[in-house]
């Protein structure tokens, strides 16, 4: 899936990685070294699809651009395919902000949740509580105190061998002994992934089974059955049984790979953006192939099935300036006190969940 293959073996000389090079975050190189704030290049964006725009000149005068046209799907919000793209279907602004809000919450305190796995759970172990911490400025302390020595530090949780600790009386040299200590707040910053459903085994490529998992949750089941319905088979319902939710900052990019480890490819990927806009790269079956470039907004959904799927894609680039990244609704919606912490993670970030039928 997102095998280190998907940039590395994958030369500068395909058609993929040039595109995704095209559009990836990169700084001036002089203003790097200046005092001046670092600025990041510009990127001609010409010809990236808009389906926003789109969208917008269809209600209007039920235009649609060549190689574009609208399925008949009575849904609240108009699904998008592309002619020369089969089981490639694009729905605009399919998730109202009260939806949008709700899952950036989920996303970021319910899904990173033991026992669905993170990225931090191959250097940290299960880390519980996550946002809550970076809320409330904590820190990770990695104890090396014996089991049954004494301990002062102000404990919140206590998992395995660490626990959280309030930073001001957190103090390495407690009991002279040497503790490791991460500031929840960057724990957070670094969240890449979790798993939701089946837990998928990264290092095998494949999903895991025996891993104590939880079933996805009933609301995002049933989101997912809706959105995927346009993708289905007349009669058959997409049974949601695993989600990978990518959390990405100013700078991350997804490199070019297949989702090849289901069995049922007929069956959709749904998957739903959320926060900063990206760019989205839609390939074919090589990676010689030329990708198209389309934007992914807070509240756009994708499906991919059947031919789609064999068709690498990836996301160069997330736009975190306020020009682009194109979040006011989401910033307004989440203005309330309570809500800050949200609010001040999505301002720089984006979250993608994609949802799956494994079987
Ligand atoms: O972030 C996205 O929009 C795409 C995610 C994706 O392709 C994946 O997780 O397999
Ligand atoms: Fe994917």
């Amino acid at each position: 899936m997102y095998g280190s293959d998907s940039v590395n073996v994958d030369s500068e000389r395909t058609a993929f990685r040039r595109t995704e090079k095209k559009y990836k975050l990169y700084y001036d190189s002089n203003s790097k070294s200046s005092k001046k704030k670092k600025q990041p290049r510009p990127v001609d964006l010409s010809e990236v699809i808009d389906f926003k725009s789109i969208s917008e000149s269809f209600a209007r005068n039920d235009d649609l651009p060549a190689g574009v046209s609208k399925l008949e799907y009575h849904f609240d919000s108009p699904v998008f395919c592309l002619d020369n793209c089969p089981g490639f279907y694009f729905i605009p602004a399919a998730l109202s902000i009260e939806e949008q809000c709700k899952w950036i919450k989920e996303s970021l305190v319910s899904f990173p949740q033991p026992p669905n796995r993170t990225n931090h759970n191959a250097f940290h172990g299960a880390i519980h509580d996550l946002l809550n911490a970076a809320k409330t400025k904590q820190m990770l302390v990695k104890d090396k105190t014996e089991p049954g020595e004494d301990n002062t530090i102000a404990v919140d949780v206590n998992i395995h061998n660490h626990r959280w600790a309030c930073s001001e009386e957190f103090d390495s040299s407690v009991n002279g002994k040497s503790c490791e200590s991460i500031p929840a707040s960057v724990l957070l910053r670094k969240l890449r992934w979790s798993t939701l459903g089946l837990q998928f085994d990264w290092s095998k490529r494949s999903y895991n089974v025996s891993l104590p998992h939880n079933k996805i949750p009933d609301a995002l089941c049933q989101l997912a059955k809706r959105m995927a319905a346009p993708a289905m088979a007349v009669g058959e319902e997409f049974q949601p049984e695993a989600a990978i939710v990518n959390y990405f900052g100013s700078g991350d990019m997804l490199g070019g790979h297949l989702d090849d480890m289901e069995a049922d490819w007929s069956k959709p990927i749904v998957s739903m953006s959320l926060g900063c806009k990206a760019i989205f790269l839609l390939g074919g079956r090589s990676r010689n192939d030329e990708p198209l470039a389309m934007f992914l907004r807070s509240g756009d959904i994708v499906l991919m099935c059947g031919e789609a799927r064999e068709r690498f894609h990836g996301v160069p680039r997330i736009f975190t300036d306020m020009e682009n990244a194109e979040i006011g609704s989401l910033e307004k919606q989440m203005s309330a006190e309570d809500d800050i912490c949200y609010l001040e993670y999505i301002k720089t970030s984006r979250i993608n969940i994609n949802i799956r039928q494994v079987f």
